[in-house]
């Protein structure tokens, strides 16, 4: 089974995905952007360049993901394994398309995105979303690069929440403004009812 988590930078996923490997200590606890690979490497350059082209950027992220699925998370789901991602391909969605858009580099930027995965992507089967508003997540993640402003993570909420309403079968929003431990704790009981099901 593979398990996603997502939402905007400073939301809290890493503290959630570090949590929870105390509880689910067989499972493959993984990362987008890897790091682990010399794509990540490629996309952690991009992402401090304040100039990248929006284009190229995509398809680094595209082509660390496409290595990170064939390296790592095929073969795991291949062999039965819970497979728990901090970021996967919804970033990519939601970012890019808020990217793009903002470049005016393609028609209708969020299917330009999801149509480059859909030919060999592999769906996540829950997306834990962990919905917060972009002037506490900006100011929690610190601003420290170009993707940490409220004004573009405005833009990338809004393209959650219709990732949230297209993909409803697996997209499980979470308050992420509660507390650490009201978070974890409804983060459990959403993995209570599916995983350990
Ligand atoms: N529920 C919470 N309430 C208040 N602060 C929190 C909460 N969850 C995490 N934090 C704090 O917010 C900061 C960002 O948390 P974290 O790194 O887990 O977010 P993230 O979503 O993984 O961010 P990024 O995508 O930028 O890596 C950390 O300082 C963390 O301690
Ligand atoms: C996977 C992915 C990530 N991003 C952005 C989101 C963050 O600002 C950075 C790094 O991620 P981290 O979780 O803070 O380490 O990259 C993106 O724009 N597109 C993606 O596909």
């Amino acid at each position: 089974m593979l398990v996603t988590l997502e939402g905007l930078d400073g939301s809290g996923k890493t503290t959630v995905w570090e949590a929870l490997q105390k509880s689910y200590p067989d499972a493959v606890f993984t990362r987008e952007p890897t790091n682990d690979s010399w794509y990540g490497d490629a996309v952690y350059r991009s992402i401090e360049d304040d100039d990248a082209d929006s284009l190229a950027e995509l398809f680094l992220y595209t082509a660390d993901h496409a290595d990170h699925l064939s390296r790592k998370i095929e073969p795991a789901l291949e062999r039965g394994e819970l497979v728990i991602s901090d970021r996967y391909a919804d970033s990519r969605f939601a970012y890019q398309g808020a990217t793009l858009a903002e470049t005016e580099r393609v028609e209708n930027p969020l299917e330009y995105v999801i149509d480059i995965h859909d030919a060999f992507s592999v769906e996540p089967d829950l997306t834990l979303y962990l919905d917060l508003d972009p002037e506490t997540a900006a100011r929690r993640a610190g601003s420290t690069n170009k993707f940490e402003r409220v004004e573009y993570l405005t833009a990338v909420r809004e393209n959650y929440e219709r990732l949230c309403e297209r993909y409803d079968d697996r997209f499980v929003r979470i308050d992420a403004a509660q507390s650490p431990a009201a978070v974890l704790e409804d983060v459990r009981d959403v993995l209570a009812a599916t995983v350990d099901r």
